[in-house]
């Protein structure tokens, strides 16, 4: 790879840096800066095209705020390249998201200038006016601006800190980097009606300077504003409303050019100089602005592998079995195909939950509430409540921003949703605020609710169905992020008992096995592994979290010296389920030895994935480790291969 030339750039060590830099070198500033994330992310992948679409952006507001002491929150954070880049952590862009290196998202104990973490999104507003209370309660804090996107600006979080802030009154910035864009093309009401705002500016340069006058005119004296308002009309012919966002009580500057370094330069002066309470600048930006590949896709280059700085092509490693996204995606609409009254939600992740296969034939039934995963989850209870079947398809990790609603809607009132839960277990580069440790505890707990967890692409067909078939009560299937293992797919899922577990091979009675989810593949790797040392291994899938098989796991307790639970989850799942199990029916009364192998009760960084799973001690070698200190071998604990 070609470094790009960075002249201008090289004399940033920091933002203060910036701040005695002219316009014009602001300006190139960006460019540089800009071939720099491009340059960058092509040798480690990751979330290029909204970070492209806020290069002026970050250039700007640490150019006119006193960064680190105006704390600059970053909502999602996966835009934050180019203010990694400029805040000190440029030489170390080529450890992104690997494991020991820079995070994908901000973080605060990464840097002085990511006062708040983020990853899921719509949390910004909320940190930003904490920031503002402490800052008027004399902490030593500056401004607090919160940046954050039309897609997830979409999240109820966003209006409950909005609807805050407004009436708190503080001054507060927020930033709406608007790009029509979430991960999929946008969704809802706000989407149409942001894009009926920044129509002006989007309409080229005229659009731009009336934007511009109109978002400057914002922050005259109310008379002045009135006035200005008047003889607009009387100029456009068109009646001039107030804004959503003035309506809550915050100033609506824009919408304004995001790429364009002389209007954002002059409105962010112009605000931080006379904002007296909270202000909102709505920018109009482009996702993968800059780079032609990214803004010629239909994705924006949202999230990318490696890629050819030239082509822009990918290089994506060849899969040789089906992602279970996929599977889960093929199943559900072979399901639908046979069962109208099948739907699907997702929160603004179709091509990431694979709903989108679904909508491709079924387009009616598939709807797509954009990054609102509360209002999903009790949209699809309602769905429920009213007869049909919905499938709510949510990454394990952002299923927690709806937990309340699976309590309250669906669980207490015992509605037949499917919860078609992806990401589950470590997910590798994102990191620990994307891992999908929670969700078998915390659907575990509630009473009614059935929790599966697929050992293979073939099992999760067998859940599909087994879901759509469940219209008793609430259920929940989980299965990982990545491709299955190759096994030969059914051509239709069958249902399974609930509530009921598989033999997977039979040993002599040492130890026992009990996996759940796809770590079943490391237990039969652990169990060669003590083959050869002499130690025979039984492996059973238990299929369920939720209800246990009492009998296999009563038949394993008496038949064997150890029992071992293997699960891709936190402690207070599975394991515990199964020992609270077995201590309620007796079971630990014989002398069986129970050891539960989970993820340790620390949050685990990003890393390769195989590495994080070895780091929390439930790969093959953890289980064949554990079992060996449970059967108090005599000999040393072997460490069987570095
Ligand atoms: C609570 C939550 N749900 C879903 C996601 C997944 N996600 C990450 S970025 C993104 C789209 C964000 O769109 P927008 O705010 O417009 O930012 P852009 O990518 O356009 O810069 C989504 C849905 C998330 N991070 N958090
Ligand atoms: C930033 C964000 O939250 C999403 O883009 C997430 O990174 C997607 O994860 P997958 O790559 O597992 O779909
Ligand atoms: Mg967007």
């Amino acid at each position: 790879m070609t470094k790009p030339d960075t002249p201008t750039l090289d004399q940033v060590a920091g933002p203060a840096d910036l701040r005695h830099m002219s316009d014009r070198d602001l300006g190139r500033v960006a460019t540089e800066l800009r071939s720099e994330v491009v340059a960058a992310v092509s040798q480690t992948g990751g979330h290029l095209g909204s970070s492209l679409g806020v290069v002026e952006l970050t250039v700007a507001i640490h150019a006119v705020f006193d960064t680190p002491r105006d704390k600059l929150i970053w909502d999602v954070g996966h835009q934050c390249y180019p203010h990694k880049i400029l805040t000190g952590r440029r030489d170390r862009m080529h450890t992104l998201r690997q494991g020991g290196g820079l995070s994908g998202f901000t973080k605060r104990s990464e840097s002085e200038f990511d006062p708040f973490g983020a990853a899921h999104s719509s949390t910004s507003i909320s940190a930003a006016l904490g920031f503002t209370v402490g800052r008027d309660m004399g902490q030593p804090t500056g401004d607090a601006i919160a940046v954050i996107g039309d897609g997830s600006i979409s999240a109820g979080m966003a209006y409950e800190a909005m609807n805050n802030a407004g009436s708190e009154g503080r001054r507060l910035f927020v930033i709406l980097n608007d790009n029509e864009m979430s991960i999929a093309p946008p969704v809802g009401a706000m989407s149409s009606y942001l894009s009926g705002l920044s129509d002006l500016t989007r309409k080229g340069p005229f659009g731009g300077l009336m934007a511009m006058a109109e978002g400057m005119e914002q922050l005259a004296p109310k008379p002045v504003r009135e006035g200005a308002r008047r003889a607009r009309e009387m100029v456009t012919g068109l009646e001039s409303k107030g804004t959503f966002f003035e309506e809550l009580g915050f100033d609506y500057i824009g919408p304004i050019d995001g790429h364009d370094m002389g209007q954002l330069l002059s409105v962010l002066r112009a605000a931080k100089t006379r904002a007296t309470g909270p202000v909102l600048i709505h920018c109009c930006t482009v996702k993968g602005k800059g780079y032609a590949p990214a803004e010629g896709s239909a994705d924006k280059y949202h999230g990318v592998a490696k890629f050819d700085v030239d082509t822009g092509v990918q290089a994506k490693a060849k899969a040789n079995a089906p992602s279970y996204t996929g599977v889960f995606g093929d199943a559900l609409t072979e399901a639908a195909s046979r069962d109208p009254s099948i739907v699907a939600v997702t929160a603004a992740m179709p091509s990431g939950t694979g709903v989108d296969r679904m909508a491709k034939r079924f387009p009616a039934r598939v709807f797509d509430v954009g990054i609102a995963e509360q209002h999903g989850v009790t949209f699809a209870a309602g769905m429920a409540a009213s007869g049909l079947k919905p499938f709510c398809a949510i990454y394990s990790t952002f299923l927690q921003r709806g937990y309340d609603q699976v309590v309250h809607d669906v669980a207490l009132q015992g509605l037949p949703v499917r919860f078609a839960i992806d990401r589950a277990g470590l997910v590798g580069a994102d990191g620990a605020t994307h891992a999908g440790a929670f969700d078998i505890g915390y659907l575990g707990a509630l009473p009614g609710m059935v929790v599966m967890a697929a050992a293979d692409e073939a099992e999760l067909v067998h859940m599909v169905e087994t879901a759509a078939a469940h219209d008793s009560g609430p259920i929940a299937f989980r299965y990982p992020r990545g491709n299955g293992t190759g096994v030969t797919l059914p051509e239709r899922g069958e249902v399974l008992e609930i509530g009921k577990g598989r033999m997977i091979r039979e040993g002599t009675g040492d130890v026992a096995l009990l996996s759940l989810g796809t770590h079943l593949s490391e237990c039969e790797a652990a169990a060669t592994m003590l083959e050869a040392e002499g130690i025979s291994a039984t492996i059973a899938d238990a299929r369920f979290a939720k209800p246990l098989d009492l009998d296999l796991i009563g038949q394993l307790a008496l038949t064997h010296t150890a029992l071992f639970t293997v699960e891709q989850g936190a402690q207070g799942g599975f394991g515990a389920m199964v020992l609270q199990a077995m201590a309620g029916e007796g079971m630990l009364d014989h002398g069986c030895r129970v050891r539960t192998l989970c993820l340790p009760d620390r949050f685990i960084d990003q890393a390769a994935l195989a590495e994080m799973y070895r780091d929390a001690g439930v790969d093959a070698e953890g289980i064949v480790q554990t079992v060996l200190a449970a059967l108090q071998q005599d000999r040393k604990v072997v460490t069987l291969h570095s």
